[in-house]
């Protein structure tokens, strides 16, 4: 929901296309899509779902105090006023944006998409931009941060009014610069409809949410809907390395210019001469006539790609190359993304590599860096994309040995998930563990020192579900807990 500080917005105003029935306009100062959340006073939008229609909760909207509807169709069941649009949810998110002030007028917003790496790069335009004492917001997965006060997000792309709301409350706080995670459903269901961006990031177009979008036609036509939302003289940053951005900024680009960033070959900015070892990438960053070589803690190309398509932002919104190149150096990575949890005897990393191609990437970075042998515990979501579940399976068939758990089974059974796995597995010697400690417990246990342990799929996450259940689970912190436990003499390096 969202009420507006700033006064009643007038419907006819924001709206010129609308047509009204029952009044000539509707003035809104709190607009909802939750029938539950109307209050008197409330308009609701009335939006048609997947499971359900909003038109038919309009009488519950009623009783709770609502008294106007944003709708896409006359409804001739109701007295109260209506306004009548072409696409309700455009309307809706464009209602959030007027009551909450238009706070992307007052930033510098860089919007990324991509399958993986949107809360990687965001992380990375924040920490750039912090290393030179600005101010930046973020958006996305595991956090919602306004500049100075941050929650636990529940969504990659917050629903119309939170979302508003956070970028407002960035304004409130002098915050001057955001990178906000655009994801293929939000794009899909016009949650940030009206918003402005002076730079479109795309990360990487794979597989994913087939479950929702269908297709991969679809699904890239989702994604491709962020090129719109870029305002006059804004631009594109594109992964030229990676044939799905490439394609996706060839057929939607509406016009505008990229940045391109690259690894492999001419781009606007460079990372050469890479070397990846246990402790870190070294690259030669490039930029323009700028060169430096960097050193990160960092392990994966995919990371240092990121940290290109990062200073490419950071160079738009006014950072110097060496100011880029010195805060580079520094990154660490998000919480969750190829975290390092142990050094040594053993390496530990905790992934969220929940994709094909992100499994197979980080699979395949972690084995030229293990002197022994990899060991990779991985399952997948229940209630998602099931045909991604025989890909992960030979994504993980580099490593030396497969453990195959469980990754929120939600209300699937779990055995009929690992079923779908192991039918992609082609060339490795595989475990199944269904409970996630049993796993992670077998592979500590099997793992001697030189070899590395990758914990892929939960990341950040602090919970799995089960059934409509949230147990408390962490892998990280399983992992911290039980190796203090089994050998507490024992020197292990953890990270911090
Ligand atoms: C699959 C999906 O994206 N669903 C979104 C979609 O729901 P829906 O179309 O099924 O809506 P619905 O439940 O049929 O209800 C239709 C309308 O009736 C209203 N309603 C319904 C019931 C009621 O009692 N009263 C009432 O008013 C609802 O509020 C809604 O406006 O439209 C709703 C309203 O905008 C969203 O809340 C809902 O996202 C839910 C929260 C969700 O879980 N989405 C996930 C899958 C998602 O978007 N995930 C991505 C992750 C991407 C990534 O990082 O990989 C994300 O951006 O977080
Ligand atoms: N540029 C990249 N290309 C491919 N894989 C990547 C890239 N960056 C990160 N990954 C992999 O994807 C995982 C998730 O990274 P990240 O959280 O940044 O992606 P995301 O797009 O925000 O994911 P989600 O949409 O689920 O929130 C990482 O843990 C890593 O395994
Ligand atoms: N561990 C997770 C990863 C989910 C990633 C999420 N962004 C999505 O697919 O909606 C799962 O499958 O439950």
């Amino acid at each position: 929901m969202i009420a507006s500080s700033a006064g009643a917005v007038s419907l006819r105003r924001l709206l010129p296309a609308a047509s009204f029935i029952g009044s000539a306009d509707i003035g809104v100062s709190h607009i909802t899509d939750r029938s539950t959340d109307c209050r008197p006073g409330s308009v609701f939008a009335a939006l048609r779902g997947r499971t359900v229609d909003g038109i038919d909760y309009l009488d519950e909207a009623i009783s709770n105090g609502a008294c106007g509807v944003l709708t896409d169709r006359p409804i001739t069941s109701t007295a109260v006023p209506q306004c009548v649009v072409s696409n309700s949810r455009i309307a809706y998110s464009e209602v959030c944006r007027a009551l909450a002030g238009r706070p992307d007028q007052r930033l510098r917003v860089a919007g990324v998409t991509g399958t993986d790496g949107k809360t990687s790069v965001c992380s990375m335009i924040r920490k750039l931009l912090e290393s030179c004492g600005q101010r930046c917001g973020q958006l996305g997965t595991v956090e919602n941060y306004d500049g100075v006060c941050t929650e636990t997000s529940t969504l990659t792309t917050d629903e119309p009014p939170k979302f508003w709301n956070s970028l407002s409350r960035m304004t409130s706080n002098r915050t001057t610069m955001a990178a906000v995670e655009l994801s293929s459903q939000a794009l899909d269901q016009y949650r940030v409809a009206g918003l402005q961006l002076d730079l479109a990031v795309v990360t990487g177009v794979t597989r994913d949410h087939l479950d929702y979008h269908g297709t991969p036609h679809a699904y890239a036509a989702a994604k491709g809907k962020i090129f719109g939302l870029v305002r006059k003289g804004g631009r594109a940053i594109i992964n030229n390395d990676d044939p799905g951005s490439r394609d996706l900024f060839a057929k939607h680009n509406c016009g505008i210019d990229a940045i391109t960033c690259s690894l492999d070959g001419p781009a606007d900015l460079r990372a050469t001469d890479l070397t990846s070892n246990k402790t870190g990438v070294r690259f030669t960053f490039q930029m323009a006539d700028f060169a430096e070589q960097i050193q990160t803690e960092l392990i994966g190309r995919h990371n240092v790609m990121n940290m290109l398509l990062a200073a490419a932002v950071a160079a738009e919104f006014g950072l110097a190359p060496e100011q880029i190149a010195a805060g580079l150096s520094k990154i660490k990575s998000p919480p969750g993304r190829l975290e390092r949890i142990v050094a040594e005897p053993i390496n530990v990393f905790v992934d969220y590599a929940h994709t094909p191609d992100a499994l197979a990437r980080v699979v395949d970075e972690l084995k030229q860096i293990t002197q022994g042998r990899l060991i990779v515990v991985f399952g997948a979501g229940g209630g998602r994309d099931a045909d991604k579940r025989p890909l992960l399976g030979q994504a993980a068939s580099n490593a030396d040995l497969a453990i195959v758990t469980n990754d929120n089974p939600r209300n699937e059974h779990p055995q009929t998930i690992i079923e779908h796995i192991l039918a992609g597995i082609t060339s490795t010697t595989v475990e199944v563990r269904p409970d996630r400690c049993d796993a992670i417990r077998l592979a500590l246990d099997a793992a001697v020192p030189g070899d590395c342990v990758l914990i892929a799929g939960k990341g950040h996450e602090t919970y799995q579900e089960i059934g409509t259940r949230q147990i408390s689970h962490n892998d990280a912190a399983f992992v911290r807990r039980y190796l203090s436990a089994r050998h507490p003499a024992t020197p292990i390096t953890a990270c911090a």
